[in-house]
């Protein structure tokens, strides 16, 4: 069931979206559209929603939290066995897969509390080149992915549930294409063809990253944060198409912003939902019709924190441009008082790289 709040008031939730109708083949047009336009106006109000009805069992879900907990509690030299190195290097890194320590992201010029591992999909849409160290060294992402050795059954458990995610992702996009009310797409359709499938076909090879992120309260000794201005991961938009995030019950932690640019409202979980937010290349494609959305971690509860996001992004040759048809819409909203922003065309690798280079900032 799909589940919405008007923002007449100061909302206390977010949207729920179930998207079991985009996953079921028999689904009826009606439980579509309805989906579709819960999407539409969640991504108009807020960028960010729960969604449900994605199919991957509750238990399965509670398994993935927990073997990301239970590597985070390894010692450090056994978590810096799979540490990420730069691109180019001896030690055989490509400055993006692997295991980051507490305090080695950045965002906006300050270290975030928090410690991680990145994997990517594999470099398998270009021929790989070598790295500038010469033989056996990596180019920039171009490295394989590095998996703990314990827990040992990490790796084939995330592998499976990366292909449910993947699916997931794949009809999310679907329903977003229709959420836009384009129109439905013709057999000699192209890459760039704006039609309900646009986001499908620049996902077919979605060049996705998987983080599994362990969070201690701040100010704490695990932290070793003295800086009260400090945060879990500061204000940030996420920069690619669309993020679902699976995180453990902590409330309070994970705060998003709402239209006003004022207020932080907290995301705390759903029992078996995932959050999900669209990113700066969804902005980008519909002109800022629909906005990604700032947000951040505070996470001054109790416990240590453990957070998955699956973010599933466009393709790594995806030409990212505004749709002719959102652009006619904010103009539409623009002369009636709204503020109408250019955006030029992007090739999504070239942006990824750009982050990867630029420390995510
Ligand atoms: O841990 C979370 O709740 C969110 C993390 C996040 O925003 C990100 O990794 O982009
Ligand atoms: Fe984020």
């Amino acid at each position: 069931m799909n589940r919405y709040t008007p923002t007449a008031n100061a909302p206390t939730s977010l949207p729920i979206i179930d998207i079991a109708p985009f996953l079921n083949p028999s689904s009826s047009p009606a439980s579509r559209k309805e989906t579709a336009s819960t999407i539409n106006r969640a991504c108009i109000d807020y960028g960010f929603f729960y969604l449900t009805g994605h199919g991957i069992p509750t238990p399965k879900l509670d398994q993935i939290i927990s073997l990301a907990r239970q590597f985070f509690s390894l010692p450090l030299s056994e978590k810096n066995k799979i540490k990420r190195h730069a691109a180019g290097g001896p030690e055989g890194g490509d400055g993006a897969r692997g295991y980051q320590s507490m305090g080695e992201n950045v965002t906006q010029g300050k270290r975030d509390m928090h410690e991680a591992i990145d994997l990517y999909r594999e470099w398998d849409h270009a021929e790989k080149k070598v790295g500038s160290g010469g033989p056996g060294t990596h180019k920039t992402l171009q490295g394989p992915n590095l998996w703990p050795e314990q827990p040992a059954e990490l790796k084939d458990v995330y592998l499976d549930y990366l292909t449910q995610l993947q699916h997931v992702g794949q009809a999310l996009v679907r329903a977003m294409g229709h959420a836009l009310d384009l129109p439905p797409p013709s057999p000699n359709a192209t890459r760039t063809s704006e039609d309900a499938d646009i986001f499908v076909r620049n996902t077919t090879h979605s060049f996705w990253v998987l983080r599994l992120i362990g969070y201690p309260p701040l100010s704490t000794p695990a932290s070793s944060s003295t800086d009260p201005s400090e945060l879990s991961c500061g204000t940030h938009t996420d920069y690619g198409c669309v993020t679902l995030l699976l995180a453990d019950p902590t409330p309070g932690a994970l705060q998003v912003q709402l239209k006003d640019n004022t207020t932080w409202l907290a995301a705390d979980p759903l029992p078996g939902a995932f959050v999900v937010n669209i990113g700066d290349m969804v902005e980008r494609w519909t002109g800022g019709l629909w906005k990604s959305t700032r947000h951040r971690v505070v996470h001054r509860g109790e416990g240590y924190r453990v957070s998955v996001p699956f973010f599933y992004e466009p393709d790594f040759e995806a030409r990212v441009r505004p749709l002719a048809r959102c652009v006619e819409r904010v103009g539409g909203e623009a002369g009636a008082g709204g503020e109408a922003k250019m955006y030029e065309e992007r090739v999504y690798g070239e942006h990824l790289l750009g982050k990867v280079f630029g420390n995510f900032v």
